[in-house]
């Protein structure tokens, strides 16, 4: 008879193509069997029954800021890693800003993978920065384990990550092409977002409607153009982050149909939050590119239902509550990011799932399966088989509440989402078969926070 570390009874299991009930046992971190509700013979250490709850791969969030080291104030993986345990994300993959160092070069690297190991309670991986001087780090950095290279089009608020001018992208490209590596860019216009916050600025105009007139959807759409046919050209593999639009992600999806290796995030808070709600919410919900009309965020949700997007991640990009305030009435000098660690799955699981009917294998796909597909993390990561990393999140689809600063496990505990009513939560999270998260907590083992 086996003995086992942890059996899962009576859940219903859901992947990117399929959904049924059965009984999952896990052993030395991997899943070890799976069978119909009832069939796993064995001991184990600890049992937990999932009667009347779903049991998803555990979330890949491949696009956080957690801002350690440098900026451990803004974030740190000690929080960001429980934010995301307490919303069924087991891995995350962290951007090269806006640590200090950033990672751009082998000593950022170690630096940030030495604390993040240290520190987090969720599975993780690293971006590198691509920017302008480090074409000659980018080798080193692939070697190092990176995730893919991520730059940025147009400025990046953070003066020791700049932005890359088209030659370095071009080269850039060529040399991530040459590892087969990955790169995901930030693409806005620098040309259109400059000449617009320009004119707002002579003009006296400050605005949270004046900021999102200055980034148009027209600025992402001349960016993703060039970075597309760059792409076409060098070869490389590129991954458009946080497209505010159905019109950018339509511009991806003909590219794909010429063959151009490119994939496109959006994240949830364009999926749920409009243009409308950043006047009423205010600062807490700027981000880069703004979000958009109303009519906007129904066609992106026509994108994520028809398997157009690929990728949900969150941009959990926070700074100190002093930052995220508006001063001298100008909404421009305010911090663009969105803390959204948490909240990615409710959102989803409110928004799509029960109000759009969106099937829980495309949310599964597109939080899961795809990001560990895309890089390469696939099926270790983003499915539920025998063998897989035993990273799960276990899911009550009916729970109902409304989200509180008191359930947010951030640095900061702010959102854009606080006060909103959600109905589908995460209740326990599990990373490599370790329990990180369960009944509404941090598992006692982690709860102190080094
Ligand atoms: N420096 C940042 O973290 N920027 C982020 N800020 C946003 N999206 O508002 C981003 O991903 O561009
Ligand atoms: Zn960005
Ligand atoms: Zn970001």
């Amino acid at each position: 008879m086996s003995t086992y570390d942890l059996i899962i009874r009576n859940g219903t299991i859901v992947t990117s193509f399929s959904e049924s009930k059965g009984d999952i046992a896990i052993k030395n971190g991997l899943i070890s069997e799976i069978s119909e509700c009832g069939g796993l013979k064995g001991t184990c250490l600890k049992e937990i029954d999932a009667t009347d709850l779903h049991i998803f791969p555990g979330l890949i969030d491949s696009h956080v800021h957690f801002n350690e080291p440098g900026r451990t104030e803004w974030e740190g993986f000690s929080t960001g890693s429980r934010s995301l345990a307490a919303g069924g994300v087991t891995t995350f993959f962290d951007m090269p800003l806006n640590s200090f160092p950033p990672t751009i070069n082998k000593e950022g690297f170690e630096l940030k993978k030495k604390l993040a190991s240290q520190k987090s309670i969720v599975d993780f991986r690293l971006w590198g920065g691509l920017v302008p001087n480090n074409l000659n780090d980018l080798e080193d950095l692939y070697h190092c384990g990176v995730i893919g290279f991520k730059a940025f089009m147009s400025p990046s608020g953070i003066d020791e990550f700049q932005n890359a001018d088209d030659i370095t992208l071009y080269k850039g490209m060529e040399k991530i092409a040459s590892f087969g590596s990955i790169l995901a860019v930030h693409a806005e216009s620098t040309v259109i977002t400059e000449q617009l916050a320009e004119q707002k600025r002579l003009s006296g105009k400050k605005s949270a409607l004046d900021y999102c007139e200055s980034r148009p959807i027209v600025s992402e759409i001349e960016a993703v153009g060039r970075i597309l046919s760059f792409a076409e050209t060098t070869g490389c593999k590129v991954h458009i982050v946080h497209a505010s639009s159905s019109k950018v992600i339509s511009l991806v999806t003909k590219a794909k149909e010429k063959g151009v290796d490119v994939t496109v995030e959006t994240c949830p808070h364009y999926l749920s939050l409009s243009s409308d709600d950043f006047m009423k919410i205010g600062p807490v919900a700027k981000c880069a590119p703004p979000l958009r009309d109303a009519d906007e965020v129904e066609a992106l949700w026509e994108s994520f239902a028809n398997g157009e997007v690929d990728i949900i991640g969150s941009d959990h990009s926070p700074a100190p509550p002093a930052m995220k305030q508006v001063k001298d009435n100008d909404m421009f000098k305010v911090w663009g990011g969105i803390s959204g660690a948490q909240t990615t799955l409710m959102i989803l699981l409110e928004e799509g799932y029960w109000k759009r009917g969106i099937p829980l294998k495309r949310i599964v796909e597109a939080t899961s399966a795809n990001p560990a597909k895309r890089f390469g993390l696939y099926p270790q990561k983003g499915n539920i088989s025998v063998g897989s990393e035993a990273d799960l999140a276990i899911i009550n689809l009916n729970q109902l509440y409304r989200l509180s600063e008191e359930d947010l496990f951030y640095r900061h505990p702010y959102s854009p989402f606080i006060g909103r009513t959600y109905r589908g939560k995460n209740v326990t999270t599990i990373v490599k078969g370790k329990v990180v998260f369960e009944n509404g907590k941090i598992s006692s083992k982690y709860e102190t926070i080094p």
